[in-house]
């Protein structure tokens, strides 16, 4: 029997991302409240009760109240907010994380896609933590730079309405506790909080995230070629992987290491840069913050979810 997909939130900006993706497909059904009720209790409980699987694209405490509206056992959800991001009885919904992920994924009541953030940082740190070339309790640091439209449609308006004029960098997380830290934290496997410096720029989609090693405060100083075997190794292993990682390379600068560069693609690049004489390293991830960092990597979820692909 055809699925029956529930957009909560159709109309913002990870909503209308997932219905663009959607549109051509004939194997769901897409049901929609009318635009003019999309913020009615009684008709998106309706909805929600009435899918197969709800796609939550949501402010946290909405979605919250979508997962409360739920009255039945058999509405499957994957929610795009933070809300259920660390929660138990909800799976993370980053299919190449480990190899079992895509199948944990495939089989979930609840799946919370992952932050923009934390997506790329754990796809590094987490092979090089698991495999002991990371210590868990290395003191990580994420800086990098988002498009604008990780702000969702407030920031967009704020952004268009200023155009040429809009601030080019704009650092900020500057009290320390950006909401991405617990699930970077708990899905790269670290034993403390990592400082997050995101940063916008006057570009609307794409990211990339980057995590500086001071490889000389490890007990075991890895060289640059072992932290990029083990991380290739990882991603070599998974079935379907969005996730790719480039040529281990000394290089200066690099092309493609621009944040729009896998724009309105499901795809994220991983690098690996060292210095092995100064026992520094460099991990560099670069994505779409609305493809896998969100509406990619829902439509993603939604696909093991409907038995294709895990
Ligand atoms: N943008 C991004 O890069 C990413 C976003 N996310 C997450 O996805 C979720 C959605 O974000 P985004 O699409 O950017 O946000 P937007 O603000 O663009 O869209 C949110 C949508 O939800 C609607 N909405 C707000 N409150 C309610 C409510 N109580 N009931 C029903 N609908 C409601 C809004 O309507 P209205 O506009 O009328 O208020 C809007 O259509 C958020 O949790 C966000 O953090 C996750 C990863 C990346
Ligand atoms: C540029 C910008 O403001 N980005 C947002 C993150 C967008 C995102 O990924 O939000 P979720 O946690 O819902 O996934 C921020 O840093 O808060």
């Amino acid at each position: 029997m055809t699925q029956k997909i529930f957009i909560d939130g159709e109309h913002g900006t990870t909503g209308l991302q997932i219905r663009a993706r959607l549109a051509e497909r004939n194997d769901i059904e897409i049901i929609s409240v009318p635009a003019e009720r999309r913020k009615d209790r009684d008709a998106r409980a309706e909805f929600l009760n009435a899918a197969d699987i709800a796609i939550l694209c949501l402010p946290d405490d909405a979605a919250k109240e979508s997962v409360a509206l739920i009255a039945n056992d058999t509405t499957r959800v994957i929610d795009a907010s933070t809300a259920h991001r660390t929660a138990d009885d909800w799976t993370y919904g980053f299919a190449e994380m480990d190899r079992d992920q895509a199948g944990h994924i495939a089989s979930a009541r609840w799946v919370a896609n992952p932050g923009c953030w934390p997506q790329g940082p754990i796809a590094m740190l987490r092979p090089l933590v698991s495999t002991g070339l990371v210590p868990a309790d290395y003191p990580v640091t994420v800086s990098g730079i988002s498009g604008y439209s990780g702000g969702g449609r407030t920031m967009i308006e704020a952004y268009e309405a200023k155009g040429e004029n809009a601030v080019g960098f704009m650092p900020y997380g500057l009290t320390l506790k950006h909401k991405h830290v617990p699930e970077l934290r708990l899905y790269a496997g670290l034993l403390q909080d990592p400082i997050m410096q995101p940063a916008v720029g006057n570009f609307a989609q794409g990211m990339i995230t980057v995590v500086p090693l001071q490889l000389s405060q490890l007990p075991r100083v890895p060289k640059g070629a072992d932290l990029h075997a083990a991380i290739a190794d990882h991603y070599a292993a998974i079935k379907n992987s969005a996730v790719e990682v480039a040529p281990f390379e000394i290089v200066e600068r690099l092309p493609e290491l621009q944040p729009e560069e896998y724009n309105d693609t499901n795809r994220m690049k991983l690098h690996v840069f060292a210095n092995d004489d100064r026992a520094q390293a460099l991990l560099v991830a670069v994505y779409d913050n609305l493809g896998k960092g969100a509406s990619g990597a829902a439509v993603q979820n939604l696909d093991l979810m409907l038995g294709l692909g895990a």
